[in-house]
C-alpha cells in the first residue's frame, strides 16, 4: 500500500522531505506539491521528477481526491490554516514545527481534531527519533541512575542569519529542547525564568546571545539550558541528566577518534541537518507506516499546545527576567493513547 501525499511549502525543509520520502523511505509517494512561490514547487517536481501535480493554492491540494495525506512545511503563520483544513476533510496531517504561532491556533488544532474522534496530526518534532536521545531515555527509564533531579543541557550553533530576531533564540531554537526534555522526563514544565550572561561580541547588535533558560518542572526537577546561537566552532547538542545515582549523557554524534600530529580528535559538527539527518528519515518513516494503519505515533497535536504555551511563558520570562508561571491543563484523555506506542518504534 502506497500512501499518496501532497506537500505545502516547497522551501528548504519541504524539498528535503519530497526527496526523502522519494528516494530514500518506502510506502509514500508524492502525489501533489503547491508553494506561493511557483517556480520553486516546478523545480522541485522537475529535478525529482515527480508524478504530481502543482496546486495553486493549499487548500485546494487539501482537498483534491488522490491525496489522502499532507505534509505541511510552509511558513510558520500558514500551518494553522493548512491543518485545521487538513483535519476539516479528516485527513492525516504531518505538520513541521510550529503547530501553530500562538498557543490559541494549537489549542483551535486540538479541539477540532478531538472533535472528530480520530487521531490525524504529528508534529515535525524530530528529536524523538533521534538515537542518542532515544537511549538516553532507555537509560532513564531502566532506573540506572534513579530518579532524574537536574538536567544541564546547551544547544549550540556556529552562527545564525541575520534575519534571525531575539524571539528566535526561543521560538525556532529552544523549542526543540522545550519538546524533547518533556519527552525525555515524561514530566510537563510549571515555570521558567531566562538570564542574560555576558553578551558574545559575534553576536548581531540586536541579539542578547547567550541566554540561560531554567525550567521547573512538575516532579521538581530542575532544567538549566544554555542557548548559544554564535559559538562559532560547531553545531553541539549537550544533554546531562543528573539522577539520584549516576549521570546520564546524551552520546555525542559517532565521528572517528583520529591520533594524529600529537593529537587525539574528534570532529564536531557544524550543520544541524547533518546532526539531526537520521531522526528525520525515521520520524517520516514512521509517520508514513503509522499513517497507513490509521495511528499517529509522534509527537500529537497536544505536543504542538503544550510547546506553545511553554514558549509563549519563555518569552515572557525573557522580557521581563521574572520566574513565569507555566499553566496547562490536564490532557485530554484522546492523547493519552498515543503515550506508549510512541517508545517502541
Ligand atoms: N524540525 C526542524 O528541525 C525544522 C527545520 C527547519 C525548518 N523547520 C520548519 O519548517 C517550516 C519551513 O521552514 P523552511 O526552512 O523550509 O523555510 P523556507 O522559507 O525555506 O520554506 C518555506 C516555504 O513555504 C512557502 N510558503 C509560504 N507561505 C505559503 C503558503 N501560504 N502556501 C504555500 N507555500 C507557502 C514559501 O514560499 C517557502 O518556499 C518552518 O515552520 C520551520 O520552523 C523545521
Ligand atoms: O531552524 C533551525 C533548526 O531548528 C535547528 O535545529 C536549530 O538548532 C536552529 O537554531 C534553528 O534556527
Amino acid at each position: 500500500m502506497v500512501l499518496k501525499i501532497g506537500v505545502i511549502g516547497t522551501g528548504a525543509i519541504g524539498q528535503d522531505h519530497i526527496r526523502r520520502i522519494t528516494n530514500k523511505l518506502s510506502g509514500g509517494k508524492i502525489v501533489a506539491v503547491t508553494d506561493v512561490n511557483k517556480e520553486q514547487a516546478k523545480a522541485i517536481v522537475e529535478t525529482q521528477n515527480l508524478d504530481a501535480k502543482i496546486y495553486d493554492d493549499g487548500h485546494e491540494l487539501i482537498k483534491a481526491d488522490d491525496v489522502e495525506a499532507i505534509v505541511v512545511t510552509s511558513w510558520g503563520p500558514t500551518h494553522e490554516e493548512f491543518v485545521l483544513a487538513a483535519i476539516e476533510v479528516g485527513k492525516p496531517v504531518f505538520c513541521e514545527k510550529p503547530l501553530a504561532i500562538t498557543a490559541e491556533g494549537c489549542k483551535k488544532i486540538v479541539e477540532a481534531e478531538i472533535a472528530t474522534g480520530k487521531s490525524l496530526v504529528q508534529v515535525g518534532y524530530m528529536r524523538r527519533y533521534d538515537t542518542g536521545y532515544r537511549a538516553l531515555k532507555n537509560v532513564i527509564e531502566s532506573g540506572k541512575i534513579g530518579e532524574p533531579l537536574i538536567v544541564h543541557c546547551a544547544h549550540r550553533n556556529p552562527t545564525v542569519p541575520d534575519t534571525y530576531t531575539g524571539d528566535m533564540a526561543i521560538v525556532d531554537t529552544f523549542i526543540h529542547e522545550i519538546d524533547v526534555l518533556r519527552w525525555l522526563l515524561n514530566d510537563d514544565y510549571v515555570s521558567v525564568q531566562i538570564v542574560a550572561p555576558r553578551k558574545t561580541s559575534n553576536a548581531l547588535e540586536h541579539l542578547q546571545d547567550p541566554l540561560i533558560v531554567l525550567l521547573e518542572t512538575k516532579q521538581g526537577i530542575r532544567i538549566n539550558a544554555e542557548i548559544f546561537v554564535n559559538c562559532q566552532y560547531g553545531y553541539d547538542i549537550q544533554c546531562q541528566v543528573v539522577g539520584e545515582t549516576g549521570i546520564a549523557n546524551l552520546p555525542e554524534p559517532s565521528s572517528v577518534v583520529l591520533r594524529s600530529e600529537a593529537k587525539l580528535s574528534t570532529e564536531i559538527l557544524v550543520d544541524w541537518k547533518d546532526r539531526f539527518i537520521d531522526s528525520y528519515d525515521t520520524e517520516l518513516q514512521d509517520w508514513i507506516n503509522s499513517t497507513l494503519k490509521g495511528e499517529v505515533n509522534g509527537p500529537t497535536a497536544w505536543d504542538g499546545y503544550v510547546a506553545a504555551v511553554t514558549s509563549d511563558a519563555c518569552l515572557e520570562a525573557k522580557e521581563s527576567g521574572n520566574i513565569v508561571p507555566i499553566s496547562l491543563e490536564e490532557r485530554p484523555e484522546f492523547y493519552n493513547k498515543n503515550l506508549i506506542v510512541v517508545e517502541k518504534i
